[in-house]
């Protein structure tokens, strides 16, 4: 029995890391997970294109599917197996969510596999890659947050320590992104600093929840840009005439959101940095399962 899922990675709004809420929105960059069950218990997973890359997550989420759902399809956890491989478009340790698509895609195709994804809540599904991601310490909050945003689509507002969602949203945007050719491990974030810039963070956390998305990005922007040391530079290329720009996630990528032209004109701004850039779409849908 095979599974497969696709899952969309997410831009910040507002980073978890000062006072454990967070908010995200799903951008059109996808990583697709296939899991092919196998007899035995050994669950074997693979990242496409990158040999040497930590599995533990992806296997780790296979692992809590099958405990939690192995019954209900019928089988006994214990002698069932996994080979789970992943392939994505999204870049690791990018600051755009990788590690929340993977976990996401991975579960969904999990339950796809076992034939019960029609009778599992997305949100419990959700919980559950946040669940691995904890056990496989990519984390540091469980970043319900971004995982919120790519299952469900559009942008989400939650709190990461109780994993739950206080709001959901559909804006209309589209988003660039600039990537700098670096990586920034969630696990490695200096939680001290962003501590320190909390009093900023409750006013991105009320922009937020008032519907001011933009306001509260460029807010958590120049404050998470201060507290993990990124350069303001990229955001000043962005402003005034975007609706937000911020530093996404832990680094090192930017995102900034408003109408496609405003968009393109950025975009050849940051064309000139080290790096690349992206044009994408916003997306209201979320993860989902991939029939062949
Ligand atoms: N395509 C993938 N397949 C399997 N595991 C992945 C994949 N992408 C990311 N991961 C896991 O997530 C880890 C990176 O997580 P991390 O939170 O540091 O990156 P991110 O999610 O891109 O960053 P941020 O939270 O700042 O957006 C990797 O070490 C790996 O364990
Ligand atoms: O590891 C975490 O808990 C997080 C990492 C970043 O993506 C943050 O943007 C997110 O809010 C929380």
């Amino acid at each position: 029995m095979d599974g497969r899922a696709v899952a969309p990675a997410a831009g910040t709004v507002l980073n978890a890391l000062a006072t454990g809420i967070g908010s995200a929105f799903a951008i059109d960059l996808e990583t697709t997970a296939t899991v092919e069950l196998t007899d035995g218990d050994e669950i074997i997973g693979r990242v496409d294109g990158h040999p040497d890359a930590d599995t533990t997550l992806i296997e780790r989420c296979v692992d809590l599917t099958l405990a939690e759902f192995a019954a209900s399809a019928g089988l006994d956890e214990s002698t069932v197996g996994a080979r789970v491989h992943t392939e994505s478009d999204v870049p690791m340790a990018g600051g755009l969510k990788s590690s929340s698509a993977a976990a996401n895609a991975t579960v969904l195709a999990t339950l796809d596999a076992l034939a019960v994804s029609d009778a599992v809540d997305r949100i419990d599904a959700c919980r559950l890659g946040v669940r691995a991601a904890r056990d496989a310490g990519v984390t540091a909050t469980g970043a319900f947050d971004d995982a919120s945003a790519s299952m469900l689509g559009g942008v989400t507002i939650t709190d990461n320590t109780s994993d739950e969602l206080l709001a959901r949203d559909e804006p209309d945007w589209h988003a660039v992104i600039y990537t700098p050719p670096a990586q920034a491990y969630s696990a490695d974030a200096d939680i001290a600093a962003c501590e320190r810039v909390a009093s900023m963070a409750e006013l991105v956390e009320e922009l937020a929840l008032d519907g001011r998305y933009g306001e509260a990005m460029t807010v958590n922007g120049f404050a998470f840009c201060g507290a993990l040391e990124f350069p303001t530079g990229p955001m000043i290329d962005a402003l005034p005439d975007v609706t937000g720009v911020s530093l996404s996630g832990t680094g090192p990528s930017y995102v900034a959101v408003g109408d496609r032209d405003t968009l393109a004109d950025v975009r050849e701004r940051w064309d000139e940095r080290e790096g690349t850039t992206r044009l994408l779409q916003t997306r209201t849908d979320g993860t989902r399962i991939q029939t062949p």
